[in-house]
């Protein structure tokens, strides 16, 4: 990043690092080689003329932000095939900095609709449709979600009947609630999706399955007959894309179109089940254990944006007369904002390892062993949940410590915001993900009660629980560790427990489990956190990190855990095994890691490597030059291009002079 221009502030931040921020970046994203290609592709994008007129984003309405996204979108797609980019990671890098948190109307089709076919279909129909899929002739979605029904799954009331005779299935929506809602890139892009409904066939039902269904016309892009589609109207944020609504009216399509590849309908409509029925739930299992690194990343720039500019932001003279200081070295924004920076770095971690899971359960599965299925769930879903929770919780925390100027759209923060909190819902809403992790972890704790082994990262499970913390006034990482095993043993414990009693005091199954699901909850989230804080202790250990770098990191990964412990102290200390004098030394060592990290915070957040295209924003800018940005951003908002507005001659004119009248005025009088 260039050096020119930037504010002596930064500039003596950036001296004052006692690490090589190279070393960490390469680190981050996994080798010099990768961070090179990556600030080349980016630079690309950042060079581009088509990019630099775009109007902005915050200044747009949500049609235009429509109109935009799918313009660049297209754009960015041309140029991928131009360069001949073929890989989901480089794409990415490209699309992240072209694009950056502009929710792509084609998001859908190659994040889920072309995996959806790669995944589900059968060579043949894969023959049939990833040619014209890829080549964006078919433009498709992913359409499960209805009115009435997103979380069960099994409760969806579309339908897909067979009928032998013509050897074709009838969707259809037969009540209000069955009609598709919110599905991306439905209402008006796409011409195609893949419709999950409920199989009938042979008089029976067989649950959920996926079709492909043509929407609209390949040649015109008008809606074909029995169908009805349309976007869903404005929401917190995604105005690039076009949420939508879809329904079916008795619509036949051929029985190829079902997705064969795990279960079949035969042409008398014999119905083959699949090898499991949770294969169908693939995509998700992807997007869950995608969106781990996706809310990482918001919080890691929502970090760069609010840490950089405390930086160079001056408040309040420390003494009569005295220099204003830098806010960021006021311990109470460190409070706010070290512990997120923390989080955005452990995140990161845990981010890329439940996306290495997905790729090595993923071949398995592709080789028939489904044995890691169960784990690769509990693991994406809680981890989805625990990730996006942070992420939308921290991200408010950094617009906040930026003050005034992190509620303007140029700050970037509300941008990154509404981007990412929408992850706590799609793709399963956090709380039930959380209760799918917690089931697991129930079954774990009963198998471990039988004396079964564990799978390694739940081996706690079931440990002695009269132990001690080992903790100590360095806080060593071990004990850190230790801890939040302890924690989540204790917590997996107390629900299994709260489940047998109440099944014990006569309550049917699933009364007891809705009577112990905030303790699920609590067990589950215990278990996530354990998960990152491991994660974090064991990825630092890694060779390519130079003992300075390293030095730095053990402080953020010691800060990650204790600060953990501190906003959670309940669950540490409610069966004594924390003393209150080890409390203390936590306590002390938060304060000690905020001093230590402090002449580091801004070579840490450079170290994410976010251009300033990315980061969209004002007051995270690379060189510091925060004040002018803000005053041309004024400059630029379309209000500003006339001197009188017209809202004068409608409203104010007949208001200072009443010899004119306005629409207000007249219903006023009346
Ligand atoms: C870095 C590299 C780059 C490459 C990256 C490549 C990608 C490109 C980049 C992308 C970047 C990301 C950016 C984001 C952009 C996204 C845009 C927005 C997209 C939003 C799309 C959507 O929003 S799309 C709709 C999603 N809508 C749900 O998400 C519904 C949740 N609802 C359920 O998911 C089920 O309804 C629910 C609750 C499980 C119950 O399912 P159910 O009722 O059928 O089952 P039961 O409860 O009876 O459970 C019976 C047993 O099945 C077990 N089980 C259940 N699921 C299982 C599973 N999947 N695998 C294994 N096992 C499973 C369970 O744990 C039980 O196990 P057990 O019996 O042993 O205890
Ligand atoms: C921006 C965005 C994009 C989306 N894109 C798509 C898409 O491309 N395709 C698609 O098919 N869908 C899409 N969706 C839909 C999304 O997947 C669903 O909204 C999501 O799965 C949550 O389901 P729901 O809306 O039914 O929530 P509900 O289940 O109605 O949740 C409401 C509340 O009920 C609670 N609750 C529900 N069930 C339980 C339970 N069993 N135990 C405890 N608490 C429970 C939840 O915790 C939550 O607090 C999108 C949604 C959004 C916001």
């Amino acid at each position: 990043m260039s050096q020119e221009n930037v504010t002596p502030d930064l500039a003596r931040e950036r001296s004052k690092a006692t690490f090589d921020v190279e070393n960490l970046a390469e680190f981050m994203i996994g080798g010099r080689d990768r961070l090179k290609r990556k600030r080349f592709l980016q630079n690309i994008a950042i060079q581009d003329p088509f990019f630099k007129k775009q109007k902005s984003w915050s200044f747009c309405s949500v049609e235009e932000q429509y109109d935009m996204g799918l313009s660049k979108s297209i754009y960015i797609q041309k140029k991928l095939q131009e360069m001949g980019i073929t890989d989901m990671q480089e794409a990415f890098y490209y699309r992240e900095c072209a694009a950056a948190h502009e929710n792509s109307p084609l998001g859908l089709h190659y994040a889920m609709f072309l995996p959806t076919i790669n995944k589900q279909a059968t060579p043949e129909q894969k023959k049939k449709w990833l040619p014209l899929a890829e080549n964006y002739k078919m433009i498709g979605t992913y359409a499960q979600t209805e009115l009435g029904h997103g979380t069960f799954i099994r409760g969806l009331e579309t339908t897909a009947t067979y009928d032998p005779k013509t050897k074709e299935f009838i969707l259809d929506s037969p009540t209000l609630t069955s009609k598709k809602y919110w599905p991306g890139c439905l209402g008006k892009t796409s011409n195609h999706c893949v419709v999950m409904a409920q199989l009938y066939t042979q008089g029976k039902s067989h649950g959920p399955h996926m079709f492909m269904v043509q929407i609209r016309s390949m040649e015109d892009h008008s809606v074909l007959p029995g169908i009805e589609v349309g976007v869903i109207g404005n929401k917190f944020g995604y105005g690039t894309n076009d949420n939508g609504f879809l329904s079916f009216d008795k619509l036949r399509i051929p029985r190829e179109n079902m997705l064969m590849r795990y279960s079949q309908v035969h042409e008398d409509g014999t119905y083959v089940k699949p090898q499991n029925a949770k294969l169908a739930y693939g995509s998700m299992v992807l997007i869950r254990s995608s969106i781990v690194s996706d809310a990482a990343r918001g919080l890691a720039q929502a970090c760069v944006i609010s840490i950089r500019y405390s930086a160079v932001r001056r408040q309040t003279e420390a003494y009569p007369g005295g220099e204003e200081p830098q806010i960021l070295d006021y311990q109470t924004q460190q409070y706010r904002l070290f512990p997120l920076l923390a989080s955005a770095y452990s995140l990161q971690l845990a981010g890329k390892y439940v996306f290495n899971t997905y790729l090595e359960v993923n071949d398995q599965i592709e080789k028939g062993n489904l044995e890691s299925m169960p784990e690769l769930h509990a693991l994406s879903a809680g981890l989805k949940a625990f990730s996006t929770y942070e992420a939308s919780a921290g991200i408010e925390v950094c617009r906040i410590c930026c003050g005034g100027h992190g509620y303007s759209q140029a700050s970037g923060l509300p941008k990154i915001y509404v981007d990412v909190v929408p992850g706590c819902t799609y793709e399963g809403e956090n709380t039930v993900m959380m209760l799918q992790t917690a089931r697991y972890l129930m079954k774990c704790y009963s198998r471990a009660k039988q004396g079964q082994k564990l799978p390694g990262f739940v081996q706690y499970i079931g440990q002695n629980l009269n132990k001690k913390s080992c903790m100590s006034e360095e806080v060593a990482l071990g004990c850190l560790v230790m801890a939040y095993e302890h924690r989540a043993a204790r917590l997996v414990e107390a629900a299994a427990m709260r489940m047998q009693s109440l099944i014990q005091g006569g309550k049917k199954q699933h009364e007891a489990w809705n009577g112990s699901s905030v303790q699920l909850f609590w067990a589950a989230k215990a278990h996530c956190h354990l998960f990152c804080v491991k994660n974090f202790v064991d990825a630092i250990q890694a060779k390519s990190l130079s003992s300075k770098t390293v030095t730095v990191m053990k402080s953020v990964c010691q800060l990650y855990g204790v600060h953990g412990i501190l906003e959670n102290l309940g669950e540490f200390m409610q069966d004594g095994f924390f003393s209150g004098e080890q409390v203390g030394y936590l306590q002390r060592k938060m304060l000690a890691l905020f001093e230590n990290i402090r002449p580091n915070a801004v070579a840490l957040v450079d170290a994410f490597d976010y251009p300033d295209m990315v980061l969209g924003s004002c007051l995270g800018r690379y060189d510091g030059q925060v004040y002018q940005a803000l005053y041309d951003y004024a400059k630029s908002a379309p209000m500003n291009q006339t001197e009188i507005h017209s809202t004068y001659y409608k409203h104010l004119k007949p208001l200072i002079n009443p010899e004119t009248t306005s629409d207000a005025m007249q219903f006023a009088k009346l």
